[in-house]
């Protein structure tokens, strides 16, 4: 019972949003418990952070207990680096203005404020009761702008403290990113974003604007997370931000799978070797009890034992992560527990296994290095070199047995020694052994069974209970000492090892809900700097590990095993044009072989990784269709089969046409079948996520022609970026109105357009279009517009308007702005559903322009009825993780959020 109770702990903690689906009840034993505030108290939580000393006692400690128990102010971060980062900073702060001053119902409401360790000014704070949003108009309208940004994906609701760990982590575009617990997946958000646009340059100084942002960066970011339902919930999360360099997988992190790719150093040799990662995120879970502010139910539930069961596997993926990270990368532990024995003692237990490994590990320094100045208004504490241990949840009644058991005994012995001595003296003989009524020892006392267990746990759990002694052990060897059976079970890292100073666990920070009003977080920034005696050698005695900056060296290997791909294809079709079929019988077998000369210790490498293949695979298996595939996998896991595009096939060679596209572009296009065919989808990777899921073993091999990447699990990976149109019955379309580009796709595909697929706009004809929303061409009354878009052959287009302002119409636009078009027959179409349409429209114009009559999608009546169409057809989803739980951040009447912007529109 014990353990079930504890695994859904662990899957359930909840940070940057809840997992609860809609219509679980336990929502509603959360709010009825929220409203009694005498509630906010249990004196063994209390006593137990005041005994561990986290903050010294006396009036601080009271300030943190007062902050823990007031409701946490709402905070949201501005997505970086996209078109428009600049104009949701302005509009953040006009409203400011209009927010400050106002008196609602006697109160006065403060406007948001920046978080001022936050760089660039993108994070930002707010603390405003729900009936004043409600409300008050100014504050009602701010919610209404917060809702279509948080649609938009242009701003993101996380909580303060749960945004420092990846700001930490100084993500660059080149960087290969492991995420090992990601789920909900807010801070995999930010690390994407920062694959996409560094918030801070390698050294902490600002980055160039002109190159801060990449649509496809040579880095990666890998979201992983154990628990099957909340990877589909980081999945909806992340593809709001859509990427061509992410994945997604479903692993234990405590075993998170090597990669193999191939890889080309100075020397121009292709290796394989196993992904060492620039950049790895433990966000692991953990008790929670930083949280107490958002989830108040912390307050009711808070028991020791939960820190304690989740210290072992912690440590695990803790330990797992540096194995994974490259020398010289960086790695940041953290938790949203306050707890010592889910912080310093787990950093302090892989520090140690560390150094017994000979990695070069060590905590950074975040208050000195120059590279943290942007963080230095981050209000922190130091990590704990000291705190105590009560490593057994029902240590008092093992204690209580113990002595119970003893006493016993001692009156047994003592009674029949009383017995024999008056015997004895009565009889004045020998003792007869057998007649003395001796206690079976034992009887009376209970052993330490799990019920003792669960009566001690149940006065535990009870929030108000008097007795909060707290049965501390000084150290292991004490209790190894009192109870050797159960010392065996608990894990010497518990405790201090007296070389806490050593290890610099002051360099861990500790964020407290007193210090700046946010819940609270430990952060443990870690650096690698160089590889010792685990370097592993494979058979052939190469080196399998890496040094930072891997990326680069797989892009090289790719590229050049991309080129004798070529130049094996060029001669095959040089060779079948120009000998006879007899000749070809006539031909030496090794001379494909030869063709691929050059790659000779790149095919022993291959060769040598295809053997380290786990899966299995048995004669016969290549006929097998992809649920055979799942059948090798113990663990049921149905995802559709991978495949880069066949090169060759004509829908590939039509679309390369098309849009006159490098075969380098090309070879990245991806689908979901086995085959390769261009049917009716079509995704994009960035190369290095070519070079895992084309390159490894895993997929190397002949064998695994399912292409389903079983040992990573992968869920999903790949921006969606041509979207075949509906058929047309009867005719064959032209490849430019059959291959739509995906409004997705638009920062991908603008360095790749021709020019004529590009058509400019002033914001005055931005301004018509969104009015007109859907217009037929003869719907358009600015002539020189109409004159373009008419003369403009159906199809994909990017419609770009360059920044600037137009005062008569109150315009103002700072960046330019390229949207996806689709030219129709008879009508155009800006690619975005009608609500993003509006949120532009805010922006730009400060109004929403968007005439909804025209609105062929989203009517309201066609709303109620997909809405209905939909609940019949679906199982009930989750709620959007960033929003639930956040009237801020809710739309009042649930959106029509869907494919409506990427269905094929009317021809
Ligand atoms: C603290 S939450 C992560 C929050 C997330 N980083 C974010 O910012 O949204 C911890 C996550 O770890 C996952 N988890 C638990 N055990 C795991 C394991 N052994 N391997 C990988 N993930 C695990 C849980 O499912 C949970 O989603």
């Amino acid at each position: 019972m014990g353990r079930a109770k504890r695994g859904k702990r662990i899957g359930g903690r909840r940070d940057g949003g809840s997992t609860r689906p809609q219509g679980d009840t336990r929502v509603d034993r959360k709010q009825q418990w929220w409203l009694e505030e005498e509630n906010l108290h249990n004196a063994r939580l209390e006593k137990y952070y005041q005994e561990q000393r986290i903050i010294p006692d006396g009036e601080e400690f009271q300030q943190f207990l007062e902050a823990c128990k007031k409701p946490l102010p709402t905070s949201f971060r501005i997505t970086a680096g996209r078109a428009f980062t600049s104009q949701i900073l302005r509009s953040t702060e006009e409203h400011i203005p209009h927010l400050s001053n106002i008196e609602f119902e006697g109160e006065r409401p403060s406007p948001p404020r920046e978080l001022p360790w936050y760089p660039r000014r993108l994070g930002w704070q707010f603390d405003v009761k729900k009936s004043i949003l409600r409300k008050q108009p100014e504050f009602k309208s701010l919610q209404g702008w917060l809702v279509h940004e948080t649609e938009s994906g242009t701003i993101n609701r996380q909580e303060a403290v749960s945004m420092i760990p990846p700001l930490f982590l100084n993500v660059q575009h080149d960087h290969l990113v492991l995420d090992m617990c990601a789920a909900p997946g807010s801070k995999t958000g930010q690390l994407l974003e920062a694959v996409h646009a560094p918030l801070l340059a390698p050294d902490g100084t600002t980055p160039d604007p002109a190159t801060q942002y990449q649509a496809v960066p040579l880095g990666l970011v890998i979201a992983n997370d154990s628990d099957a339902q909340r990877v589909s919930m980081l999945k909806h999360q992340v593809t709001r931000l859509p990427s061509p360099n992410l994945m997604v997988t479903n692993c234990d992190a405590r075993f998170y799978p090597n990669i193999t790719v191939p890889y080309m150093g100075a020397d121009g040799e292709i290796q394989y070797k196993d992904v060492r990662y620039d950049r790895i995120l433990a966000d692991v879970p953990c008790s929670g009890d930083g949280t107490m502010r958002k989830n108040q139910l912390i307050w009711k539930d808070w028991t020791m034992a939960n820190g304690l069961g989740l210290h072992k596997m912690q440590l695990q993926i803790l330990i797992r992560a540096m194995t994974l990270l490259a020398p010289g990368g960086r790695l940041v532990y953290s938790t949203c527990s306050l707890n010592p024995i889910e912080n310093e003692a787990v950093v302090a237990g892989a520090l140690r296994e560390a150094e017994a490994a000979g990695w070069d590990m060590e905590l950074i320094d975040t208050m000195e290095s120059p590279e943290f100045e942007p963080f230095r208004q981050l209000k922190r504490r130091p990590g704990l070199h000291q705190w105590k241990v009560c490593p057994l949840k029902n240590l008092g009644a093992l204690r209580q047995s113990r002595d119970k058991r003893a006493a016993v005994k001692a009156r047994a012995g003592q009674s029949a020694e009383d017995e024999a001595k008056a015997k004895a003296s009565a009889a004045g003989s020998d003792v007869q052994e057998g007649n003395a009524p001796v206690n079976k020892v034992g009887d009376e006392a209970p052993a330490a069974t799990e019920d003792a267990n669960l009566q001690v746990e149940g006065s535990q759990n009870d929030a108000s209970s008097s007795n909060t002694q707290i049965d501390w052990v000084e150290s292991w060897a004490d209790l190894n000492a009192e109870f050797p059976v159960e010392a065996k079970k608990v894990a010497k890292t518990l405790w201090p090892h007296g070389d806490e100073e050593r290890l610099k666990l002051e360099r861990c920070m500790r964020v407290y809900p007193h210090l700046q009003n946010t819940g609270g977080f430990f952060v443990a920034v870690l650096h690698k700097r160089s590889q010792g005696n685990r370097t592993k050698v494979d058979g052939k005695g190469q080196a399998k590990s890496e040094t930072a900056g891997m990326a680069e060296g797989i892009k090289r290997a790719l590229d050049r095993l991309d080129e004798l791909q070529d130049e094996k294809a060029s001669k095959a079709a040089a060779v079948s044009a120009s000998e006879s079929t007899a000749e070809k019988r006539a031909r030496s077998p090794t001379d494909d072989a030869e063709s691929e000369s050059s790659s000779v210790p790149m095919k022993k490498a291959k060769a040598a990784a295809a053997d380290e293949s786990e899966v299995d695979s048995k004669p016969g298996q290549e006929d097998a269709t992809y649920e055979f595939a799942n059948e090798l996998n113990p663990a049921a896991f149905k995802e559709d089969a991978y495949s880069y595009v066949d090169l060759s096939h004509r829908e590939t060679l039509a679309i390369q046409a098309a849009y006159s596209l490098p075969t380098s572009f090309i070879r990245n296009l991806l689908v979901r079948n086995l085959t390769g065919e261009v049917q009716r989808m079509v995704y994009y990777t960035n190369p290095v996520i070519r070079a895992i899921l084309t390159q490894g073993p895993e997929f190397k091999n002949a064998r695994h022609k399912y292409r389903v990447p079983v040992k990573l699990r992968l869920i999903f990976s790949g921006n969606k970026i041509f979207a075949r149109q509906g058929p047309t019955a009867g005719e064959e379309r032209a490849t430019l109105e059959k291959w739509r580009i995906v409004r997705e796709a638009t920062d991908i595909m603008k360095g790749y357009m021709p020019p004529q697929r590009i058509v400019k706009a002033t914001l005055k004809e931005l301004m018509h279009m969104l009015q007109l929303n859907y217009p037929k061409l003869g719907d358009i009354e600015m002539e020189q517009l109409k004159e373009r878009l008419s003369s403009a052959d159906t199809g994909s287009y990017i419609l770009e308007v360059d920044a600037g302002v137009d005062e008569g119409i109150g315009a103002r636009l700072d960046d330019t702005l390229s949207l996806a078009l689709w030219r129709a027959p008879h009508s155009v179409n800006i690619m975005l559903e009608k609500q993003e349409k509006s949120a532009i429209s805010f922006r730009i114009f400060g109004r929403d322009v968007v005439d909804g009559s025209t609105d062929r999608y989203f009517t309201a009546q066609q709303k109620g009825q997909k809405k209905a169409e939909n609940a019949l057809a679906t199982p009930p989803k989750a709620k959007s993780p960033s929003a639930e739980d956040d009237e801020m951040f809710n739309a009042p009447a649930p959106a029509a959020i869907g494919d409506g912007a990427n269905a094929a529109p009317p021809s």
